[in-house]
């Protein structure tokens, strides 16, 4: 894969479906009675491994490119897998399937890739086992491989360290298997997908500033869900519309839920061009369609409440930020040090690499912007994320950038490198 410096951006795009609720409805599917329909599902890595490990539990899980149909078979219908259950690259599939299997009256093991082998777990674990689950990190490091021995949970109170979704979603999963209330308070409040879906296929879950609580023991019934596009990967197509001289570019049908929007906020922040049309729900989710025109971009700074909401962007914001005038200061996202790379070091050494200026500091990075850029070849890291945003830096950069792995992106959007192609020149 080559990238060259575009002249311009135009077109129309449909981005596929969010990678975080097309996880949901596969495993909310799973244990509600009867059918869950999905259609826009993202037929990427990350979510063809949960579908994959609940096969291996004995749900009927059929999937046709973005529509996928689950047989539920209810809280209580998951069997013990015979194998080691494979979350693949997927931090969401090990730490939201971690709190349904807690609940479950047998023994699985769970184990992914190298990457996934070096994600933090304690911050599952420890809640999970304040609930009752005996949760062993089989090399004694607190990462996967897991094994976990479920049943008998009692529900808890959590005041949980870190804003994580992932955390947040285990417990209130956990805790449909508990007899009375759930609930978790984050320090931030993080997306809340789980939050909006669960309600939907029939448990009771409220909302209240940072916590969240939910009720044992519902009647969880099939839904048919419709996804819609996610912002995450929206967000390159909005960086690169906003980079490029004369763009506009359409892209419909994007998620914009408030806990997510982040991206839009800083993008506009930082002076791009966005037009928001037809804001509607769909599935109880918040979706509108964007127009993003080229704009000459200044510098920010990124810190606090809003990191949660786009804390997957960051990578491809600090190459708007690059491409900007000024300084962007982007703190308080100690989390980028344990995605499937480690963002902080990733990001700051591939734009550095072509030409820019960024600094990489305990809990986020500053970057000096409007340097000369150039094209390079970069290290992904095997992370999807990073192979994207400096598709994107690509784009505006002088000569060619290549990539050591540019496959990762089937992680979360397997038809990226066609996308980008149909809409640059
Ligand atoms: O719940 C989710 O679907 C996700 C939550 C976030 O992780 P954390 O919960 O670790 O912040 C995010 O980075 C990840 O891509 C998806
Ligand atoms: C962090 C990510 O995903 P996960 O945690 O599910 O691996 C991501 O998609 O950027």
């Amino acid at each position: 894969m080559e990238i060259k410096k575009a002249n311009h951006i135009k077109g129309q795009i449909h981005i596929p479906g969010d990678k975080s609720i097309s996880h949901r409805g596969v495993m909310f599917g799973a244990i509600a009675d009867g059918t869950t329909e999905l259609t826009g599902f993202l037929d990427g890595a990350d979510c063809r491994s949960t579908i994959a490990c609940f096969q291996k539990m004995g749900i009927a899980i059929k999937q046709d490119a973005d529509h996928v149909v689950i047989q539920g078979k209810g809280l209580h219908g998951l069997t013990e897998p015979r194998n080691i259950l494979d979350v693949g690259n997927s931090g969401t599939t090990t730490r939201l399937i971690s709190g349904i299997l807690s609940g479950c009256p047998f023994t699985s093991t769970l184990n992914g890739d190298a990457s996934i082998q070096k994600r933090p777990m304690q911050r599952i674990i420890k809640p999970l086992s304040m609930m009752g689950a005996r949760i062993t990190s089989l090399r004694g490091n607190d990462c996967a491989p897991l094994e976990i021995k479920g049943g008998d949970l009692h529900a808890i109170h959590y005041d949980s360290p870190v804003a994580s979704a992932q955390v947040k979603s285990a417990i209130l999963l956990a805790g449909l298997y508990c007899d009375g209330t759930t609930s978790v308070t984050e320090p931030v409040l993080s997306r809340n997908h789980t939050e909006l879906m669960l309600s939907g296929f029939g448990a009771n879950v409220t909302s209240s500033g940072r916590t969240a609580s939910i009720e044992g023991n519902p009647h969880l019934v099939g839904q048919k869900i419709q996804i819609p596009g996610d912002i995450s990967s929206a967000a390159y197509f909005i960086a690169a519309a906003s980079i490029v001289p004369n763009a506009e570019l359409m892209i419909y049908n994007v998620n914009c839920n408030p806990t997510r929007d982040g991206i839009l906020k800083v993008a506009e922040q930082m002076g791009a061009d966005i037009t928001y049309e037809n804001r509607r729900k769909v599935s109880g989710e918040e979706v509108c369609d964007l127009i993003v025109r080229s704009s000459s971009l200044h510098g920010t700074t990124i810190e606090g409440d809003l990191i949660p909401t786009l804390i997957d962007e960051i990578p491809v914001i600090a190459v708007m930020a690059a491409f900007a005038e000024g300084d962007t200061i982007i703190r308080d996202a100690k989390e980028l040090r344990v995605k499937e790379s480690d963002r902080v070091t990733s990001v700051v050494e591939n734009l550095n690499a072509m030409g820019a200026d960024a600094i990489g500091t305990e809990d986020g990075m500053i970057i000096h912007g409007g340097r000369s850029m150039h094209g390079t070849q970069i290290k992904t890291y095997a992370d999807h994320r990073i192979a994207m945003s400096f598709a994107i830096a690509g784009l505006a950069a002088d000569g060619v950038t290549t990539f050591d792995d540019p496959d990762c992106v089937v992680i979360s959007y397997p038809n990226f490198y066609d996308t980008l192609q149909k809409i640059s020149s």
